[in-house]
């Protein structure tokens, strides 16, 4: 894989250096942060190099033929633009930008080629759904390279780009309502003298469990939890409160939610 550029080096900026060193070791990884304290110790970390200005690092994944990351937050886009968008000619991009779509990208970077992911933040631990979206006419080897980094970060749905704002609320924003989840059944577990720590591993367990009998057998949750469910049994009690919550349509509430917040972010108007 050609040398990696990454400009931002916080949540995700990490977690994607730290992917593609252990998936690939070999590639070069040079990062930028205005945190130069972080950035550097980042680079120290993963025996990458930090350079001394956005500029320089264009620069060396120029002469690398390489791919560059933006992982600023959506906000900072067009400053960072301001700074650089001139030298990015003939650059490969991936945004991990949520709200910003790649015709806002674009211009902003111009004769620059985008293509766009959204990851989650299992990404710091390769365990990320990471969606891929790149418009008509994209290089095909330039495709493959951005799978090939994705992958490194857990596994990579290539997706219209019309479905980022939904994989978002699904899921890049979306794992935070599954940790809300494990603490509150973590919580239940307290209220009923399980001591929080305990409850936390058991919660955790009985999650990655659902998860890894639903990915395993290709069964329908809904099927799943009718196995589970006894007549006149302990689970249906459990299930019949969550639906007084309204539980599910609270959850399709949120993915949706996130997902116009999305979707207004890439019409500009927040
Ligand atoms: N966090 C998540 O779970 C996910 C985030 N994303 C997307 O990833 C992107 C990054 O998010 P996240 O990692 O959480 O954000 P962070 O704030 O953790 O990281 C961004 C980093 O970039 C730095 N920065 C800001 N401006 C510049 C600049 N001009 N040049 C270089 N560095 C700069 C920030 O410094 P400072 O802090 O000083 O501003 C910070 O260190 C966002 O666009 C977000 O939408 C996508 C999926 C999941
Ligand atoms: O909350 C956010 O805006 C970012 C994008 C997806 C996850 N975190």
């Amino acid at each position: 894989m050609h040398t990696i550029g990454i400009i931002g080096t916080g949540v995700m900026g990490t977690a994607i250096a730290t992917g593609v060193h252990a998936a690939h070791p070999s590639t070069g990884i040079v990062l930028f942060d205005i945190n130069r304290k972080t950035g550097q110790a980042l680079a120290e970390k993963i025996g990458g190099t930090f350079a001394q200005s956005p500029k320089d690092l264009i620069q060396t994944v120029k002469q690398e033929s390489g791919t560059m990351v933006l992982a600023v937050k959506p906000q900072h886009l067009e400053g960072l633009a301001q700074e650089i968008g001139k030298d990015c000619e003939g650059l490969r991009l991936i945004s991990i930008a949520a709200g910003r779509s790649i015709q806002t990208i674009e211009p902003l970077f111009p004769g620059s080629s985008v293509i766009r992911f959204m990851p989650n933040i299992a990404a710091q631990i390769g365990k990320s759904i990471v969606a891929v979206a790149a418009p008509e006419g994209t290089a095909p080897d330039f495709l493959e390279e951005a799978q090939t980094i994705a992958k490194s970060l857990g596994e990579a749905v290539l997706l219209d780009e019309s479905l980022i704002a939904a994989f978002t609320g699904v899921s890049g924003s979306g794992i935070a309502y599954v940790f809300s989840f494990i603490h509150a059944l973590a919580l239940g577990g307290t209220e009923n003298g399980i001591p929080y720590p305990k409850a936390l591993t058991i919660a955790v367990e009985t999650l990655l469990g659902a998860g890894e009998l639903v990915k395993a057998t290709g069964a329908n949750p809904a099927e799943l939890l009718t196995r589970v469910t006894s007549a006149g049994g302990t689970t249906i009690k459990g299930i019949a409160a969550l639906e007084k919550g309204a539980f599910t349509s609270l959850i399709m509430d949120a993915v949706r939610c996130a997902t116009e917040k999305a979707e207004t972010m890439e019409k500009g108007k927040a």
